[in-house]
């Protein structure tokens, strides 16, 4: 991404189709490609902006008015804004919060993320559910006056979303531990793919201390914390590359550790239990998404954020496909608005997972009883 700065100025939003949009720059000036993706939440934008399974994705918001609330020192759920990319409508003029410290637009300039503004956000929507998810990129400065064609080229040089392998670019790089809060009752190793802040701190409130691993962990640095679960986290990239994810899994199963999954991390399930994982046309985003509990019945409303799915069967158990020994798996959660796999249960080792987002963040906190789901499988087996 190169970066430089000048007045307002006209910004070019060119899709790899070659569908063209013209706006205002908005943040940062230069230029950024990515995957272009829509989210669907009215609210939470600082949280979408920082959760590094946006990494490498240019997100745009549906709800037209961004920015109302500003940005702040406690809704972040990494250290910086992971989207290579942000468009929206209408930006808020002049931010109010009580907690706002300042403007989205003077953020997204500060860290360096090219955004764009103006844009008829729903014909754009519209166009990305018809033709799903494709590589875009954002011009503004001096860069959009360049020719259409090498605006184009620009984004037709972009790596593809499907086949690559982002968790390790997105991981921390040291271990960590997040306390439990109150009396500490277990221990549990999380592998961070792209972990959102949010998922240590509903584990630590329920007296879990974790232990946040780097995503090239292997069995043994696992086996060193001597945890009670194993937790792997959401991130970015294509679970087909997840190799590495995929064997250490297999190694927590085999040990019988409990295992709860979320987002990538149900992938990775899904695949170390030998289902097959396919790219969505254009994905779940946003903090609205019906999904049923299929042993309740419930429903909940739900946050997402996933461009791929666990290819699997819905209805009753199979044997998990890649080896009799981890007997038998069926899908748990349903979203109701396309029948997308939400979630996987083991029957006979103690292992779970979603592919929607319990910690929320922003979100609904219907999904919450999943760490409740996940503290009462450690104690199970404690
Ligand atoms: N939030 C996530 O964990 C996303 C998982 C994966 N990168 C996907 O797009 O489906």
């Amino acid at each position: 991404m190169s970066v430089t700065t000048s007045a307002n100025d006209t910004a070019v939003l060119v899709l790899e189709d070659g569908r063209r949009f013209t706006g205002q720059a908005f943040g940062a000036r230069g230029t950024t490609v990515g995957e272009a993706v829509f989210n669907t939440g009215m609210t939470g934008y600082q949280e979408t902006l920082t959760d590094p399974s946006y990494h490498r994705q240019v997100v745009v918001m549906t709800a037209p008015h961004i920015g109302n609330t500003g940005w702040n020192d406690e809704d972040a759920e990494s250290q910086r804004i992971w989207v290579s990319g942000f468009v929206v409508r209408d930006p808020a003029l002049r931010p109010s919060n009580w907690r706002s410290r300042g403007s989205l637009d003077e953020q997204l300039a500060a860290q360096g993320v090219v955004g764009i503004s103006g844009i008829d956000t729903r014909a754009l929507t519209r166009h990305l559910r018809e033709r799903g998810a494709m590589r875009v990129g954002i011009f503004s400065g001096p860069d959009a006056a360049a020719t259409p064609a090498s605006l184009l080229q620009r984004v037709t040089e972009a790596p593809a979303m499907s086949g690559s392998q982002l968790a390790p670019e997105v991981s921390t790089k040291e271990a960590y531990v997040v306390a439990a809060q109150g009396e500490k009752r277990f221990t549990v190793a999380a592998l961070d793919l792209g972990i959102k802040a949010m998922t240590p701190q509903l584990l630590a409130r329920r007296g879990i201390e974790v232990h946040v691993l780097p995503a090239t962990a292997t069995f043994a640095d696992i086996a060193a914390v001597a945890p009670d679960g194993v937790f792997f986290s959401n991130g970015p990239g294509d679970p087909a590359t997840a190799d590495h994810e995929v064997g250490v899994l297999r190694a927590v199963l085999a040990a019988r550790l409990p295992f709860f999954g979320i987002c990538f991390g149900n992938q990775i399930l899904g695949r170390a239990l030998g289902f097959g994982t396919y790219k969505l046309r254009y994905g779940h985003r946003g903090i609205n998404q019906p999904v049923q509990d299929i042993a309740t019945g419930k429903v909940e409303v739900t946050a997402h954020n996933h461009g791929f799915a666990v290819d699997a069967p819905l209805g009753d158990p199979v044997p998990a496909p890649a080896d009799t020994a981890y007997g038998r798996v069926r899908v748990s959660h349903v979203c109701l608005n396309d029948d997308v796999v939400e979630g996987l249960e083991c029957l006979d080792l103690p292992a779970f997972s979603v592919q929607y987002h319990p910690e929320a963040a922003a979100g609904p906190h219907d999904a919450d009883y999943l760490f409740d789901r996940f503290a009462a499988l450690l104690e199970g087996v404690k």
